[in-house]
C-alpha cells in the first residue's frame, strides 16, 4: 500500500513543530510529554536511538492528547515494533528501498527522509507525497526546499536538522512545507535538570510559529 497520505497530513497538520526526542530515562518520558503537549505541541517523534526508546514511547502514549510516533526507523522490525506498540506514525532519516518495501506491509504510516530530488522522486515512485527533508540546514536549508517546489509540486516536506526558533519560519513560510521537526524545544540541560517548565515555555513559543 502506498503511504497513507491523509493520515500523515492529518498528524503533521496538528502543530507547526514536531519535537524530535532522544531520551533514555523512562521516568522523564511522561513529564516531558506532558510539558510538550501542554505547550501546544502534541505530535511527538521518539527516536529509536536509545536502549529504552520503546519504553519511552509506551510512557508517552499514556499522556492525554499526545500523538506518539517513532523516529530513526531503519528496518522492517522497527516498523513492526512501532505498530505493535500503537505508534501513530513512524519517521526515518532516509528512504532505502527495503524500508519502503517493508512499509507497504506495515499498519502504521511512514514519513521517510530524503536529501536530494532523486531520492524524493524515488520515494514518490513508491507512492509517497509527504517526506522528511534531512538534515535540512546542513543540506542548504530553506532555499533548497524552495527550489524543490516547482519541479516537485506534488511533494510536501517536514524539514528537520538544525532548525530552531530563529530559522523555523523561513521553512514554514514555504508552500511545500507542512511543519518542521526539531529538538530545540527540549534543551539537554533542561531535561537533565528536570526543568519541564522551561520545555513547556519553549513549546508554547514554538506552537505560535506562523505557517
Ligand atoms: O538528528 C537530528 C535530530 O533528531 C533533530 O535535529 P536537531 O537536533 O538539529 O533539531
Ligand atoms: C532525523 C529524524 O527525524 C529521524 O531520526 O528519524
Amino acid at each position: 500500500m502506498p503511504q497513507d497520505a491523509e493520515a500523515i497530513r492529518s498528524i503533521l497538520s496538528r502543530a507547526p513543530v514536531v519535537p524530535v526526542i532522544v531520551l533514555d530515562e523512562v521516568e522523564k518520558a511522561r513529564p516531558l510529554a506532558e510539558a510538550l503537549v501542554a505547550g501546544g505541541l502534541p505530535v511527538l517523534e521518539v527516536t529509536l536511538r536509545t536502549p529504552n526508546a520503546f519504553a519511552v514511547i509506551e510512557e508517552m502514549k499514556k499522556v492525554d492528547g499526545a500523538i506518539v510516533g517513532s523516529g530513526t526507523a531503519r528496518t522492517g522490525e522497527h516498523l513492526k515494533r512501532s505498530a505493535d506498540l500503537g505508534c501513530e506514525f513512524v519517521v526515518s532519516p532516509g528512504a532505502p528501498p527495503r524500508l519502503l518495501e517493508a512499509a507497504e506491509h506495515a499498519s502504521v504510516p511512514l514519513l521517510p527522509g530524503i536529501g536530494t530530488p532523486t531520492e524524493a522522486m524515488q520515494a514518490a515512485e513508491f507512492g509517497y507525497s509527504f517526506l522528511k527533508f534531512f538534515p535540512a540546514e546542513a543540506l542548504g536549508g530553506a532555499p533548497v526546499l524552495k527550489a524543490f517546489a516547482s519541479p516537485l509540486p506534488d511533494i510536501t516536506f517536514c524539514p528537520t536538522g538544525g532548525i530552531s526558533a530563529a530559522n523555523a519560519e523561513a521553512y514554514l513560510s514555504l508552500k511545500n512545507v507542512i511543519c518542521v521537526g526539531g529538538s530545540w524545544v527540549m534543551p539537554a540541560d533542561a531535561i537533565a535538570a528536570g526543568d519541564f517548565d522551561q520545555v513547556r515555555a519553549l513549546a508554547s513559543e514554538a506552537a505560535k510559529l506562523k505557517r
